[in-house]
This record gives C-alpha cells, sequence and structure tokens, in this order.
C-alpha cells in the first residue's frame, strides 16, 4: 500500500537513498541519566552522524530488553520519567536544533494507560513521526494504526527470521520503515546473529517497497559496514546505552559534562566511520 501522506520519517529515507546512505539509527532510553541530559545526548547523537534516533520509554518490565537497556530504564524509572517526560525531551531538542526524525519506542502499557487519543494527539504536538511497540502484535494493532495514521505518525512493525508465516500480514500493515530484529532473545551487543539473516533481509526488501533497517546486537563498525550494504538503516541501542552508562558520572558533574558527551560523540562517530 502506498503511503497517501508523508512525515519527516519518510522524507529523511527518500533524501538517504538518493544519497546513496543508508540511515545511523541509534536508540537511548530517555530520562537516562536524566531528562535534561537526553537532550545533550540527542543533540551530540545528530552531531555525531546519527539520522534518525529511537527514543526509548523506560518500562518497569522491559521484558524484549537485555540487561544493558533494562539498566538504562531503571535509572531512568528512578527519576519518574513518563511518556509525558518524553514528549518534553523532544520539544526541548527541537528548540535545541535538531532536525532529525524521532521514533518513540515504548512497550503497549504505557500507551494504554495513557489513552490512545491523548497519545496520539501528544504525538504529533511533539513532533514524533515513528513509534514502535513491540509487544503490540499486528493481529491486535488495527486501532492503533488507523490513530496513527491519522496522526501522520508512522507505526513501524518490527519482524523477526522467524515472523515467516505472518510476514506478508505485518508488511501489509507496516508504515515508514520494516525492522528486522538480527537474533532471536533479547537486545544486547552480539558477535554473530541469525543464520540466514541476509537472505531474510532480502526477502523482506523483496515484498515491500518500504526501507528495511537492522537492529539487535549490532555494536562495532564493522557490522555497522557490513550490514549497511544491504539494509536502508542500522539500528545500535545497547553499546550507545553502554557507552552513556561509562559516562554517567561525568556527564552528571556539571564542570565535566562536555567530556562525557564527547565520549558518546565520538563512538557514535567511531561506528559511523
Ligand atoms: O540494543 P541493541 O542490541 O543494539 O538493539 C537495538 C534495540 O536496543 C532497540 O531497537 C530496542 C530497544 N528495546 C527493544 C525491544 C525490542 C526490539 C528493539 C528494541
Amino acid at each position: 500500500m502506498s503511503v497517501i501522506t508523508s512525515n519527516l520519517l519518510d522524507e529523511t529515507f527518500v533524501r538517504l537513498q538518493e544519497e546513496g546512505k543508508t540511515a545511523f539509527i541509534p536508540f537511548i532510553t530517555v530520562g537516562d541519566p536524566d531528562p535534561a541530559t537526553t537532550v545533550d545526548i540527542i543533540v551530540a547523537l545528530e552531531q555525531a552522524g546519527a539520522d534518525i534516533v529511537e527514543l526509548g520509554v523506560p518500562y518497569s518490565d522491559p521484558l524484549a530488553d537485555g540487561p544493558v537497556i533494562q539498566r538504562a530504564s531503571e535509572r531512568a524509572l528512578v527519576r519518574k520519567i513518563t511518556i509525558d517526560t518524553c514528549f518534553d525531551v523532544a520539544r526541548e531538542t527541537r528548540t535545541r536544533g535538531v532536525n532529525m526524525p524521532f521514533v518513540l519506542f515504548t512497550y503497549y502499557n504505557p500507551v494504554l494507560q495513557m489513552g490512545l487519543d491523548k497519545f496520539f494527539s501528544s504525538m504529533q504536538a511533539a513532533g514524533i513521526s515513528g513509534l514502535i511497540i513491540p509487544d503490540l502484535p499486528v493481529e491486535e494493532s488495527g486501532e492503533v494504526l488507523a490513530l496513527a495514521d491519522a496522526a501522520n505518525v508512522s507505526l513501524v512493525p518490527l519482524v523477526a527470521p522467524t515472523s515467516q508465516d505472518r510476514i506478508a500480514v505485518i508488511l501489509s500493515k507496516a508504515r515508514g520503515f520494516i525492522y528486522c530484529v538480527s537474533s532471536l532473545g533479547v537486545t544486547g551487543e552480539r558477535a554473530t546473529f541469525h543464520e540466514g539473516l541476509e537472505a531474510f533481509i532480502k526477502s523482506v526488501k523483496e515484498m515491500s517497497d518500504l526501507p528495511v533497517a537492522i537492529g539487535f546486537g549490532i555494536s562495532n563498525a564493522e557490522q555497522v559496514r557490513q550490514f549497511s550494504k544491504i539494509c536502508d538503516g542500522v539500528v545500535v541501542g545497547s553499546a550507545i546505552v553502554r557507552k552513556i552508562e561509562e559516562s554517567v558520572p561525568l556527564l552528571q558533574q556539571g564542570h565535566s559534562k562536555e567530556e562525557g558527551l564527547l565520549q558518546i560523540r565520538d563512538f557514535v562517530r567511531l561506528l559511523k566511520s
């Protein structure tokens, strides 16, 4: 189905494809270590060459997350970060001149708690053009998809090498891009990936004219380079969240915050090199 409307996320992928580039998509947990620092980190990510950023809503039961992102969620929840804080961070980041598109990453429960109508009107007001809800199966996503389309928010699906028999249905409802997870299990840096991954990505690209991004386990420049050859986007979460975790002592001392941000910026530049 061709997308009738387009948004900043769609336009970004079109521009990158015209430039022959692969989107570099960091994931970070909002509020880790605090909301103001998250704004600084997003600015640093764009300066380091990020094209799109996945903003993770911290959650108490992150069932699909490995230990690194679980710890980031815990640090953020200590700060009582809610979805509303994420919208505030998105708006604040725009005032700092960040132009790249935001993709909100949240489990379904916090969205239900807020109420779908309020959630999507807030998404529009915060200028967030993408949405990933890993625990909302396509069979139950009808109402969310209709509201997302009406709010010009791209509901991005996750597909895994094991999604075979459901993949056609998932792709028929896809917007924005297709997020292919490289391996089974939870998020976290990996040295090896699901065998047959390349064939899987190729089959997804043949079945959908939307951009295809890969994520899960990608943690170094060589892996980014390899996946950039076969995908339109590469997502890196845990490796960057770990770098943030390591920089927290610097980030939380006013006089050394810039040093902490520099470490994160240099790490992302290295990944993109
Ligand atoms: O952390 P990794 O292995 O680099 O994978 C990206 C991942 O963090 C991010 O996209 C994400 C965070 N939580 C998730 C849960 C399910 C799927 C994807 C995610």
